[in-house]
């Protein structure tokens, strides 16, 4: 019913034609028993006018079924897209937080699996919905046949459809709890896949994982879908077995009772006959259908924002005229989790102005990540002020604010697509620029604003990532450990020449760094310490560290 109620709000008007078509091809297959009954049985007319009828009849029927089924199959193809995109706009509007407590697993089981069982029930509604419609219209002519024998199988049918009711809950619930299991696979296949490495290496731990993680896994899995199936199984012969057992009733009722004269028990029975395939190609769909309807529910649970189609979040400009950012007694607290403490930064007190370059410093797991996720607005503030030259933000200019920052974050995700400033595409010499300041000229070719190809060493791709971050020319750029993975001449290349042509272009940038030797080319330094920040004398720590250098030597 969920998945009609969706199709239903979609496409009210595709889904009424396709019923209508249905119910035709239904009402005209009905036709042709009751066409053969009446006048191929008993012929009234000349039997050529008699034959050109019927060909006619099942032309329609041809004409009327195909027309149905093209419509369903076209409909259901089309839901399964739009659910598609619709999907991924929704996560791509989802915020950070609510992702990261999803965790990439279970989205990617709701992106695969969950609209690929859609697409099976969508595939199999089109079957399903013919012969519902055929078979309320056939027991119709069959009530039409004769009210008595048709209250006696109407009893006999609802005691089956009573049974098969039980058994459909057994095999809903054998899908469900299959369908659970599947967000483990999934994270089976992640750590398969992103691990490769480690258990390349480490032959133990890949047998370790495969049987202690991976196959409880999948053989629970597959003994929740078999059993499914077994169920369903049962279900199919027990509706098999009775509408068998329903001709032998009529039989008995017609000639045994006297309810029915041998003509009436003929067409009865034959009609009957004709409604076993599709009643049982209906409970072959069950399973399908069920398995939409438990990807639909599992799509709901991920509690996503509501689709909408636009990407506009432009509220207010913040990126122009921008002269200072100052967080006031600002606090962030990781939302709950099993089984660990949850972090918290703040309160914070920073100001932020433009054209500076600001280094910050910390132990790890201090907090420095959680803070650069804070300032950027990937994560709202739970406290406390955030201004902008001085007027306090609110929660609907977070999405406006974000687009003040550019980033390099240390799992950054290198896209091969360049865009230049507001999503247009960069100067091909704006790349090239950049590309021979980060000594990539010769290594990276990049074609109509693509990067053609990314195979790279770690160094080189955080390079990328760098230009990337340059062309989307924002007023604020923040780095997290950027330089870490650089050899030492780039390193300091980055520091006194890169940092520095930033700064002289109008940049104001936050870089997390570990490297103290560099502390002189920011304006400031701070450091994160267990969530809180403090303002540091960088030239004192510089002489320090020069002093300890010293004693060590
Ligand atoms: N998604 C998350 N959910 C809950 N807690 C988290 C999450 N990410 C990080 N933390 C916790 O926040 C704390 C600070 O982490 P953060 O990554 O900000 O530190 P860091 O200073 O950047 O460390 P490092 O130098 O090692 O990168 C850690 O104790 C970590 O356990």
């Amino acid at each position: 019913m969920t998945l009609l109620r969706l199709l239903f709000n979609r496409f009210r008007w595709a889904l009424l034609s396709v019923l209508a078509l249905s119910i035709a091809s239904a009402g005209l297959s009905v036709g042709v028993i009751a066409f053969t009954n009446e006048r191929m049985l008993h012929p009234q007319n000349e039997l050529s006018s008699t034959l050109m009828l019927f060909g006619g009849l099942l032309a329609a029927v041809f004409v009327i079924g195909t027309a149905s089924q093209i419509c369903m199959t076209t409909l259901g193809h089309r839901l399964v897209y739009q659910l598609r995109r619709t999907l991924v706009k929704r996560i791509l509007d989802t915020d950070l937080e609510r992702l990261e407590r999803l965790g990439p697993p279970r989205l990617l089981a709701s992106l695969n699996s969950d609209t690929s069982h859609l697409t099976s029930a969508f595939i199999s509604l089109p079957s399903a919905v013919y012969g519902l419609v055929l078979n309320l219209g056939g027991f119709a002519y069959l009530a039409w046949l004769s009210q008595p024998l048709f209250v006696a199988t109407a009893g006999w049918m609802l005691l089956t459809v009573m049974v098969g009711w039980l058994l459909m809950r057994q095999t809903h619930a054998r899908i469900d709890a299959a369908r659970t299991i599947e967000d483990s696979l999934y994270e089976d296949y992640q750590a398969a896949l992103l691990g490769r490495k480690e258990l390349a290496l480490n032959r133990q731990r890949a047998e370790r994982f495969y049987r202690d993680e991976f196959e409880p896994h999948a053989a629970a899995s597959r003994d929740r879908e078999t059993a499914a199936d077994i169920f369903n199984g049962f279900n199919e012969n027990w509706a098999n077995m009775m509408i068998l057992g329903s001709i032998g009733l009529v039989f008995f009722l017609a000639h045994g009772a006297g309810w029915a004269d041998h003509a009436v028990a003929t067409t009865y029975s034959l009609t009957i006959l004709f409604l076993r395939t599709s009643l049982t190609g209906l409970i072959a769909a069950i399973p399908s259908l069920i398995g939409g309807s438990v990807a639909l529910d599992k799509l709901n649970s991920l509690q996503l924002p509501e689709y909408r189609p636009d990407f506009s979040d432009l509220p207010r400009n913040l990126t122009s005229n921008w002269q200072a950012l100052t967080f006031q007694g600002v606090r962030y607290r990781y939302p709950e989790t099993e089984g660990s403490n949850r972090f918290e930064v703040g309160p914070l007190d920073l100001t932020l102005k433009a054209g500076e370059i600001v280094f910050l410093i910390g132990g790890n797991g201090s907090g420095k990540t959680t803070f650069t996720r804070l300032l950027t607005g990937l994560y709202p503030a739970q406290a406390g002020t955030i201004l902008w030259n001085g007027s306090a933000l609110t929660e609907p200019d977070r999405p406006a604010y974000r687009r003040l920052f550019s980033t390099v974050f240390s799992d950054f995700h290198l896209f091969h697509r360049l865009l230049g400033p507001d999503g247009s595409d960069p100067a091909p010499e704006e790349i090239a620029y950049w590309l021979e300041r980060l000594e990539l000229t010769h290594k990276v070719k990049v074609g109509d604003g693509r990067l053609q190809d990314s195979r790279l060493s770690q160094g080189q791709r955080k390079r990328l990532a760098l230009l990337a971050a340059i062309l989307e020319d924002r007023p604020v750029m923040v780095l997290d450990e950027w330089a870490a993975d650089q050899d030492p001449g780039y390193r300091r290349r980055f520091y006194t020449e890169l940092l520095p042509l930033l700064k002289a272009q109008g940049k104001t940038v936050l870089a997390v760094t570990h490297d103290e030797h560099y502390f002189d080319v920011a304006d400031r330094v701070v450091k994160m310490d267990e969530g809180r920040l403090l303002e540091i004398d960088s030239h004192r720590l510089r002489t320090e560290s020069t002093c300890v250098s010293q004693l060590v030597q």
